[in-house]
């Protein structure tokens, strides 16, 4: 058996935010990416997103190097190479290095499209088991802090069985303690996006009085070893998010023991086959998993609840629901959250449809190539 792909659309998409998402590096309003379309001879389309930003600060890809790295290499790639399964795209990108995201765009289409092809669930393909995932949500740190204790309230009444606060110098301990106060059931998690060095271990010491659930990369976007050292002296666990981009690094932050729970990203880790071994090792090893999020649309989204269903992602991700992001998604039905989960669609492939109308209104330029 292959998997024949005749064509691969690459649309260019881009969709405003309901509300402006604020890290430690900056404020996001609107979102550009691409959803990548992988074709067969029976009339099966496959579907991906690619997750980097217009500019680099969360990891060296962005929408740009996305589109060379696809146009260019990759898709080349698939022209030379026979697919029998979609593990089989980890080694046919592997001449080209990194460029996990643009790899992850195409690689995630082809496994809708074998998903389709064989007419079982994505989730299903992947070896998941789950019928609904628990969901959190990830908020951006807001103008004040009574604007942030609202937010909380009003996503805590819908039912997120998490809150993760993003922080970083200046917007941490006291802020977090005041959330606490008001909120002193609630899981909560923080994420400072490498806002800090070892040199603030004091005040991320201080982090241990607020039961938090975990505090996400304190340290640079490229350690583990700072990190293993901030482990040992924190109570409270340290998950790893722009530190982790393989399987090998994985292996090696368990062995140094740089964190206890890791967010895995389809995207950053290059896609669903590497995401599974890697939650594969976590497994092994007792490290909790849960999904990341991006800031995806509709088709990214429906790739993070289906790899979800696998069993080490024991914790609430940060896959909330469509309108949470869009005033409308790009897909029919939208993901909807109840009582802080999603029912996972028992459709083949990605288990929704593509809103064609609204794909169109958001597509800035597509462009064909045929296999
Ligand atoms: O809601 C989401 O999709 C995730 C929100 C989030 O925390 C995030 C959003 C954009 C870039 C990085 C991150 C992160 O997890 O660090
Ligand atoms: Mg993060």
């Amino acid at each position: 058996m292959t998997i024949p792909v005749k064509q691969i659309k690459l649309r260019r998409i881009k969709m405003m935010l309901n509300d402006p998402f604020t890290t430690s590096f900056g404020t996001m309003q609107e979102k550009e990416f691409f959803i990548t379309e992988v074709l067969d001879n029976d009339g099966n389309h496959g579907f991906g997103e690619s997750v980097a930003f217009t500019s680099p600060w969360y990891s060296e890809e962005t929408v740009e190097t996305n589109h060379h790295i696809m146009k260019d290499f990759l898709i080349q790639r698939l022209r030379k190479n026979i697919l029998h399964h979609p593990d089989d795209v980890l080694e046919v990108f592997k001449p080209i290095k990194r460029n996990n995201m643009a790899k992850s765009a195409l690689e995630g289409a082809i496994w809708d499209l074998y998903a389709k092809q064989n007419q079982i669930p994505l989730a299903e393909a992947l070896g998941g088991t789950k019928k609904e995932i628990d969901v959190g949500i990830s908020i951006g740190i807001q103008p004040s802090v009574n604007d942030l204790l609202q937010t909380i309230d009003h996503y805590v009444k819908e039912g997120y069985k998490r809150i993760k606060i993003k922080i970083k110098p200046g917007w941490d301990y006291d802020v977090l303690k005041e959330v606490r106060k008001h909120f002193p059931e609630t899981p909560i998690m923080a994420d400072a996006n490498s806002a800090y060095t070892l040199k603030d271990i004091d005040q991320l010491k201080k982090l241990d009085e607020l039961d938090l659930m975990m505090i996400e990369q304190p340290l640079a976007h490229n350690d583990i070893v700072d990190h293993a050292k901030l482990q040992a002296t924190l109570g409270t666990p340290i998950c790893l998010d722009e530190s982790i981009h393989s399987l090998e690094d994985v292996r090696k932050a368990i062995e140094l023991k740089s964190c206890s729970i890791i967010n895995i990203k389809i995207g950053r880790v290059g896609g669903l086959s590497e995401a599974k071994r890697i939650q594969d090792l976590c497994q092994k090893h007792d490290i909790d998993v849960w999904c990341g999020g991006m800031l995806e649309a509709g088709v990214g989204r429906a790739h993070n609840i289906a790899l979800t269903t696998l069993p080490q992602f024991v914790l609430p991700g940060d896959t909330a629901g469509s309108s949470r992001y869009w005033k409308k998604d790009i897909i029919k039905p939208e993901v909807t959250v109840h009582d802080g989960m999603i029912a996972v669609p028992d459709k083949p492939g990605i288990g929704y449809e593509i809103d064609d109308e609204a794909l169109d209104a958001f597509t800035v330029k597509e462009e064909i190539f045929n296999l």
